[in-house]
């Protein structure tokens, strides 16, 4: 997407030297910031430091990762501990271990002397296909959003709320549950977005620098605004993404996503999920009982990122010295509680039958035995 009129994507190869080049996230909304990624810690770090983050992202960014083990050293010891040292960074996100062991599989194959170039090839088909798939979802998302549009008066607005950042940030362009607002935006639909700040790392603000980046009116609001305003008739629809989404469709998201899909409920508002197919875990059923949830640092919720009155970017202790902070990063949905998972093949229930029949190619997927500490 644009960023002062310029296209970017969330990560890009520097052709030139070689390099992966990202955005380093930490620093936005404040701060636009790029960065080389050149060495097996540097690629780790930034997943782990959520430099870049968002399962698509973090899947394409394993992608180079791989490409540079096999630069590095192209024998099968090497493959496997590279695929083990990424696969331990960040255990939510299943689009990291999708990543991971389709490099894998396409790798092991090969031999030793055709896999670097193989693997950087790949790793590029894998961000181009991102793309590709976020638009798909987009547009089927943006039938959802003009067959509301058709119940409103003429040039009504459109009120939707997200949580989280699914947007162009969290994937390599475009986004998941920001397509559909894009593409309603861009066809002139009069959209309005609710972005929940959603503590502690406020990717609301980065949702916000990007709808604003694009023109598309929004109001940043608490997390825990969402049920009043959905009471109030102030939400036509939720949209959020997913970090991974269980073969009959329970919906692990960022932390707060479950509430909002319980007040949605509760009020008769579509909750709809942006759901790309890497990031389907066809190997689980029961989300609550099987995704692994991240529990990230406490300072993250002792302490808020902003701007300081120097102009500086700091950190704020906003609790008292010695309060011990908790920090799930994610919960899950269960199925019953979605509307309707907007993937790249259309729209689809939140159910077993419902994937199956989008993705029949994964019905016949064995459960795995599952280690809920790593995720795989
Ligand atoms: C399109 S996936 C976006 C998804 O990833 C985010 O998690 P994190 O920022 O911790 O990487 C969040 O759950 C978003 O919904």
């Amino acid at each position: 997407m644009k960023v002062n009129g310029k296209h970017y994507r969330s990560l890009w190869w520097n052709s030139e030297k070689n390099v992966l080049e990202i955005i380093d996230q930490r620093w936005l909304p404040h701060d636009f910031r790029t960065q080389t990624v050149g060495t097996m810690e540097e690629f780790a770090d930034a997943i782990v430091e959520m430099r870049v983050r968002g399962a698509p992202l973090i899947g394409a960014t394993a992608a180079y990762a791989m490409a540079l083990a096999m630069k590095i050293d192209p024998s099968n010891a090497y493959l496997e501990k590279a695929w083990k040292y990424f696969n331990e960074t960040r255990p939510t996100a299943v689009n990291l271990r999708w990543a991971l062991n389709r490099c894998k599989d396409a790798l092991l194959p090969l031999p030793e002397d055709q896999r670097a170039d193989a693997a950087l090839k790949l790793a590029h088909e894998i961000a181009d296909e991102d793309v590709e798939i976020n638009a798909q979802i987009g547009r089927h998302g943006l039938a959802i959003i003009q067959g509301i549009a058709i119940n409103k008066k003429p040039g009504e607005t459109i009120n939707i709320l997200t949580h989280c950042n699914a947007g162009w940030l969290a994937t390599v362009d475009w986004g998941t549950a920001t397509s559909p607002m894009y593409h309603a935006h861009n066809a002139g639909i009069p959209i309005h977005v609710w972005v929940d700040e959603t503590r502690p790392r406020n990717q609301g603000a980065l949702t916000s620098w990007e709808l604003g980046s694009h023109g598309v009116p929004h109001t940043y609001i608490v997390d825990n605004a969402g049920g009043h305003l959905m009471q109030h008739g102030k939400v036509d629809l939720v949209i959020v993404g997913t970090d991974r989404t269980t073969r009959r469709g329970d919906v692990c998201n960022k932390i707060g996503t479950y509430l909002k899909a319980l007040a949605a409920h509760a009020n008769n508002v579509p909750f709809y999920v942006a759901l790309p197919s890497p990031t389907i875990d066809w190997t689980i059923a029961n989300g609550v009982a099987d995704i692994p949830i991240e529990e990230r640092s406490a300072q993250e919720t002792t302490h808020v990122q902003g701007i300081m009155p120097d102009g500086s970017i700091g950190m704020v202790q906003v609790t008292p010295e010695g309060t011990p902070g908790g920090n799930p990063a994610f919960d899950v949905t269960p199925n019953h509680l979605v509307t309707g998972l907007i993937t790249e093949r259309g729209v689809t229930p939140a159910t077993a039958e419902g994937l199956q029949a989008m993705f029949p190619e994964f019905a016949n997927v064995k459960p795995a035995a599952k280690n809920k500490k790593t995720g795989s």
